[in-house]
């Protein structure tokens, strides 16, 4: 038996961190919605019990580093599955780009295996498994809109945010999550009004959503990375009506109402930024809503 699963990348609207942990996490805040950017996993039956991993791309490790293996991985020992598992894996988000290409990778495996083993787990329980992979796994077995919370681990789902675009434009460097926590400094930075933003999306006010988005840790990648703070600018002169870095970068993302505009920047930014993107939210409410 073969299935598929699509594994939807996401996006931070609002991201503040509060304290660094004593097990070495931050503890967060933020609002994070699935976007219409996905990459394709195709799970396929093994009799022999192995768990292989094939994607033809080469800044995704074809081993146990994968995080879709470790999910495998974990579900095939916990559940004392016998039967192994192909992962083929289509690559569409891009690599390190604060996007957690490689988190819903493993969510959409935890959620194709369930299927494929007849396991039948809730999504609830597939999430606590996938906190034990990364901190974004779990929303990401969900999808969809949510306030996480915890080190992202606590999803509190919440409506779609107002019909809107989203351009994505990634610049050519990758960036290391671990990286950015390590040189975040709390005591320097502008938190963003996470609450403020909740009201926003519960109001479907477009207005006041972009008139809300943050990211406190744009002041450590901007900062090492000054092709990011470049993009914004262009972004932003292009004429998007709000412009964020999601999650630990280096991914851009900008907010658009408008699909003339929407076009005009992301020619714009074709001119100098090879992988950009215009998508749509997914579950994004109409206007009329
Ligand atoms: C920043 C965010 C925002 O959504 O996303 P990305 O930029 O990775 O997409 C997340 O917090 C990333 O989550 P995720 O990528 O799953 O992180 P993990 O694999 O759990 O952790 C990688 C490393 O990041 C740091 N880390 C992660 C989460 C957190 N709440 N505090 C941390 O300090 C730790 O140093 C950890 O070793
Ligand atoms: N399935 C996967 N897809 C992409 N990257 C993966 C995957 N599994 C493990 N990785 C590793 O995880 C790192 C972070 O990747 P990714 O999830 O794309 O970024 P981010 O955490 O910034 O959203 C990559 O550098 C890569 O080596």
């Amino acid at each position: 038996m073969r299935l598929l699963e699509k594994a939807p990348a996401k996006i931070n609207l609002s991201l503040d961190v509060l304290h660094k942990r004593p097990d070495g996490f931050h503890e967060v805040k933020m609002i994070m919605t699935t976007i219409d950017l996905a990459d394709r996993i195709e799970l396929s039956e093994r009799k022999d019990g192995q768990i292989t991993i094939l994607s033809h791309n080469r800044y995704v490790p074809d081993d146990n580093r994968n995080l879709a293996y470790q999910a495998a991985a974990l579900l095939k020992e916990r559940f004392n599955v016998k039967q192994g598992v192909s992962i083929g894996i289509t690559k569409v988000i891009p690599v390190a780009a604060g996007l957690a290409g490689g988190s819903s990778d493993a969510a959409a495996t935890l959620r194709g295996l369930n299927r494929l083993w007849k396991l039948g787990l809730t999504l609830d329980e597939l999430a606590e498994i996938g906190a034990e992979i990364g901190s974004d796994v779990s929303f990401c077995v969900y999808g969809g809109t949510a306030l996480a919370t915890g080190r992202g681990e606590i999803v509190q789902h919440i409506p779609a945010p107002p019909h809107s675009w989203i351009v994505l434009a990634k610049p050519t460097i990758g960036v290391s999550t671990a990286e950015v926590y390590n040189n975040l400094d709390l005591s320097k930075v502008e938190h963003p009004d996470v609450e403020g933003m909740l009201a926003a999306i519960h109001e479907n006010d477009y207005e006041k959503m972009i008139g809300l988005v943050g990211n406190v840790l744009e002041s450590v990648t901007l900062r090492l990375y000054p092709e990011v703070a470049h993009i914004k600018e262009q972004m932003k002169k292009f004429g998007a009506d709000a412009v964020l870095m999601s999650g630990s970068g280096p991914t851009v993302f900008g907010i658009i109402q408008y699909d003339s505009r929407m076009h005009r920047i992301c020619n714009g930014l074709r001119g100098f930024c090879d992988q950009v993107f215009a998508v749509r939210i997914l579950g994004e409410r109409n206007s009329l809503d």
